[in-house]
């Protein structure tokens, strides 16, 4: 009988965190298999980590060498994700820390290890210390941790700083100093926002200048605020990026120090010049603010330089693709990056806006102004953006009422609500998307033409994913997004899924690998057979063209008469016994200097045979039965198909 475990019942985030390890279907008793990123996977973190790596070094390695040098204790980066980056210390506790894998590389999210530091800081987004017994996992009981999150200017949670030791319990104190290195290492951050030039630390007492506890304000050559800490939001109430800095402290403060009697506070600035982290980052092409956005796509690469330069001119945006190519996820980076991050990303789903709510959503309304109104009336979305991005989604399908009321707001920036003679001045980026073809809506007489131009200051358009060049990453990407422990994916299958067409674009994809890997749970390879039906049949339609395993696999290779099939291949029953075609037992194929090999990868060959199969059978039967027709459309010779439907057991 399996035994219960014993919830802690002490604190309400350790017990929460208990129950979510139980449902995760964790057992205390046993290490659960371990996520583990390979080689290239981890090259690729530290490359897109490099920056936070080197302020954490630098910022944070110091403080904890001099406190916990004699401890049995080390230092742990993790992303946001919760995979190891790197870690530092005592070198002979991290053999100790090997055999739990608390070792590069390796995930610590609660669902994958319990109830642990880094795993549970992430979920709760808070510092947490997790002494001994606390662990969900016996085996994880010998250490004591405390992991705090690490945000960047931004506020996007960037990963977790976390302190594990042996012997020693960790306390109150330990989780303080965990959290103070986490702030270093933000201020760290802070101070290297791109067009740093000056940082003003503010207190409303001097020896709080230097405590940690002061504010910090960032900004550039001209005086603008290029960011600020949460205690400096505190001290300029409203204070927000872009501003001038004169506006909150006068002309003097560029001054080393002073005091100001206004706002009753103690200045001290100082010139920032950190050359050597912000020189390096520079030659990896890497700015802190596009930390996590690179594309290896050249063309959304381009779409993405583009569109920054862009918006920082408040030239209105346009973003055209197919439907789920990623349209949504795009604007929101870059907001996230922009100067107006601070401020809102306020989003407008045109097509599900009711055509008769489409003015008083986007323009508000005045208290009473039409039955149904709110009693206090409407802001609106557009004054909701103010100072941030407009984001009109499906803009193809605003109707045309709609439209003129947007034209007036873009070229005027004033909204008037509805009901009100009263007009508000607005300050908004605009970004409209669409999948629709705007220009063909123009010409039907669907989209005015005058709105067009306004909205197309820039036009990007992002890939479909059968046109990017990085779709073997983005599979890879979203097969470790959702598959529950280490698992390959078959190549053949990873080649299928390659040069499928997914007109459904990364929705389709990432949605399909959610279903396959909970299909494929428990097993060390994502195969064919985990597909959905619907799926596995289209792909199954579709030529094998590219050839995951770097040689020129292509489907009529394996069937051509010159590359006939290696003597092993048995074809036991025929095509009606087997969901998509007739059932292959694998076997040794060989084609020119291909051998697709038996045993580990039999279940690899069984999934391209049956594509192969019943991509011939399909033609065979699209052709009535006409082999000469059926050859010509799978582009190999009579002989070969001959050949092959006999051993489908459609030939005598
Ligand atoms: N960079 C990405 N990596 C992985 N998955 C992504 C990425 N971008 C988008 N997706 C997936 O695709 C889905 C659709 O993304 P998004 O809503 O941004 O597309 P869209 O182009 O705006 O779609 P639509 O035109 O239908 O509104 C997301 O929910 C997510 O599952």
């Amino acid at each position: 009988m399996a035994v219960k475990p014993h919830l802690p019942s002490t604190q309400a985030w350790l017990a929460d965190s208990w129950q979510r390890s139980i449902g995760a279907g964790l057992s205390e008793f046993q290490l659960p298999q371990e996520l583990r990123l390979d080689a290239s996977e981890l090259k690729q973190k530290h490359e897109q980590y490099q920056m936070l790596i080197a302020l954490v070094q630098s910022h944070a390695l110091p403080l904890f060498n001099q406190l916990m040098a004699h401890s049995n204790s080390r230092l742990l980066l993790s992303d946001a994700e919760g995979y190891v980056l790197r870690h530092w210390g005592v070198s002979r506790y991290s053999t100790k820390l090997a055999d739990v894998a608390l070792d590069i590389g390796v995930n610590w999210l609660e669902q994958h290890k319990g109830t642990n530091a880094i795993g549970t800081a992430l979920t709760a987004k808070q510092a947490v210390s997790v002494v001994g017994e606390q662990h969900f996992i016996r085996q994880n009981r010998f250490m004591s941790c405390t992991a705090c999150p690490i945000f960047s200017p931004q506020g996007e949670m960037l990963g977790v700083i976390n302190i594990t030791s042996e012997q020693q319990r960790h306390t109150q104190q330990t989780l303080m100093l965990v959290s103070s290195l986490a702030q270093q290492v933000e201020t760290a951050l802070l101070c290297h926002l791109p067009d740093s030039r000056y940082r003003i630390d503010l207190a409303a007492q001097p020896n709080l200048l230097n405590s940690g506890w002061q504010g910090i304000v960032i900004a550039d050559s001209d005086g603008r605020i290029v960011g600020c800490n949460p205690m400096a939001k505190q001290l300029l109430s409203h204070a927000k990026v872009g501003d001038s800095v004169e506006q909150y402290l006068g002309d003097n403060w560029s001054r080393a120090g002073g005091f100001n009697q206004h706002l009753d506070l103690h200045l001290q600035t100082q010139p920032l010049n950190i050359p050597s982290i912000k020189s390096r980052v520079a030659t990896s092409n890497k700015s802190l603010n596009q930390l996590g956005v690179r594309f290896r796509d050249p063309q959304l690469e381009r779409a993405w330089q583009h569109a920054n330069k862009v918006i920082t001119k408040q030239i209105p945006l346009l973003v055209l693709g197919e439907t789920g190519v990623g349209k949504e996820q795009f604007v929101k980076k870059l907001h996230a990056q922009s100067a107006r991050r601070t401020e809102h990303l306020v989003a407008v789903n045109c097509a599900a806006l009711p055509a008769e709510l489409v003015e008083s959503e986007l323009f508000g309304y005045q208290a009473g102004a039409f039955t149904g109104a709110n009693r206090t009336g409407f802001i609106g979305k557009i004054r909701q953006a103010h100072g941030g991005f407009l984001f009109l989604d499906e803009i193809g399908e605003m109707p045309l009422a709609a439209q003129s009321r947007l034209l007036r707001v873009l070229q005027e920036r004033e909204v008037v609500p509805v009901g009100s003679n009263q007009s508000f001045k607005v300050d908004i980026q605009i970004i409209a998307a669409t999948h629709m073809d705007l220009e063909q809506q123009v010409a039907q007489g669907l989209f005015r033409q005058d709105l067009f131009y306004r909205l197309n200051g820039l036009q990007v358009r992002l890939p479909a994913l059968r046109e990017r060049q990085d779709i073997e990453r983005i599979i890879h990407k979203l097969h470790r997004k959702h598959r529950i422990a280490p698992q390959e994916i078959c190549p053949e299958l990873l080649g299928l899924l390659m040069q499928h067409d997914w007109p459904g674009n990364l929705r389709e994809l990432d949605n399909l690998m959610q279903v396959a890997c909970l299909m494929a749970e428990g097993d060390d390879t994502l195969t064919w057979q985990h597909l959905p039906d619907y799926l596995a049949q289209k792909l199954a339609c579709e030529p094998l063209k590219v050839d995951p395993l770097n040689a020129q696999l292509l489907n009529t290779q394996l069937l051509n008469e010159e590359q006939p099939l290696g003597e092993e291949v048995k074809t036991g029953q025929n095509s009606a016994s087997h969901p998509l075609a007739g059932k292959v037992v694998s076997g040794k194929v060989t084609s020119g200097n291909i051998a697709v090999q038996p045993t580990a990868n039999a279940v690899q060959s069984d999934s391209l045979h049956e594509a192969i199969y019943s991509n011939v059978l399909q033609a065979y039967q699209a052709c009535g039965g006409n082999v000469s027709q059926c050859a010509k459309r799978l582009g190999i010779s009579r002989n070969a198909l001959y050949r092959r439907l006999k051993q489908m057991g459609l030939k005598g």
